[in-house]
């Protein structure tokens, strides 16, 4: 997909793939295109070229009525009551009262609100207020869910609620796509991960296998010995960098991965050595890498 506003490209040849049943984070820094690209998937803005397809075809209008959406900017009223206005938008997607009512009352209870069920949404906490609008996008039991950061400003325990919501959902088969800026909430989270960088995807598998990817070349060093802050040795020796030096210990990176025994042997040959292990980097590093 492509998408222009005036001279700035904002998506530039984007391609994802949301299967039924999986859970895609989708992460990138502010501005990269997410919420561009989500309201292209759910038509609420064009794109300049590519398609979007559901089920092996571009879905009309009666198709998404059964996804779920929560945009950036949140939809709902502020005057409006909690359980209403959540009944009203699934009868508005084709759901039948006592369905919506009884869609309505779970999701509440689900996400802590169904003594709240009567008052109007301005009345409730942020927090809260974003509860609403995740139950707002599943109260139709949508069959795609597209959320535009849903996790931001929730508590842990809607945090948990909201993860276990979604789990729940893709195991009954609905393919969710969620952007957040929480890596290790996407971590935990995602089957697959989609990273948008400047209107490009840079990066897109499971975690596991993208982590594994970028672990081949990082290894901490322990020499039991304090390190210099640039590394002493270490960092004079070619093909390696010193990624960051902590005490006796030191992350460092390899040009040539298959080097490590080398430098291993060198570190040996200089005194005791405590721990020598590839790194295995986290969610946000991979992040930072591919990002820069
Ligand atoms: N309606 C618009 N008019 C002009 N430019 C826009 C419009 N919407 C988005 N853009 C631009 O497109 C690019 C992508 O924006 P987008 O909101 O999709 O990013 P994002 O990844 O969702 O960022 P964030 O994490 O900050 O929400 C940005 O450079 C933004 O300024």
């Amino acid at each position: 997909m492509t998408r222009r506003f005036g001279d700035r490209l904002a998506l530039d040849g984007v391609s994802l793939s949301v299967p039924a049943g999986r859970v895609v984070g989708f992460v990138g820094a502010n501005g990269a295109g997410k919420t561009t690209t989500m309201r292209i998937v759910l038509g609420v803005l064009a794109q300049d070229s590519g398609t979007v397809t559901w089920r092996g075809a571009v879905p009309d209008l009666a198709v998404r009525r059964r996804f779920g959406y929560m945009p950036e900017e949140r939809g709902l009223y502020p005057k409006g009551q909690l359980a209403e206005q959540l009944v009203y938008l699934a009868r508005l997607h084709g759901v039948d009262r006592r369905t919506a009512q009884l869609r309505t009352g779970e999701l509440l209870e689900r996400l802590g609100l169904a003594a709240r069920a009567k008052e109007q949404l301005e009345s409730l906490s942020l927090g809260n207020q974003q509860r609403v609008q995740i139950a707002a996008a599943l109260v139709h039991d949508p069959e795609l869910l597209v959320l535009d950061e849903p996790f931001s400003g929730l508590d842990p325990i809607a945090v948990d609620a909201m993860a276990q919501l979604l789990r729940e959902r893709a195991a009954a088969g609905v393919g969710v796509l969620f952007s957040s800026h929480q890596l290790d909430l996407v971590d935990r989270l995602c089957d697959e991960l989609v990273v948008l960088h400047s209107g490009r995807v840079v990066a897109a598998g499971e975690p596991e296998q993208l982590r594994r990817a970028g672990a081949r070349s990082r290894f901490t060093l322990d020499v039991g010995a304090p390190l210099a802050p640039d590394g002493d040795w270490l960092g004079r020796v070619p093909g390696v960098r010193v990624v960051s030096v902590a005490g006796s210990r030191a992350v460092v990176e390899l040009a040539d991965p298959d080097r490590g025994q080398e430098l291993l042997a060198e570190a040996l040959r200089r005194g005791p050595v405590l721990e020598f292990v590839p790194q295995v980097p986290t969610l946000s590093e991979l992040f930072t890498e591919v990002a820069r």
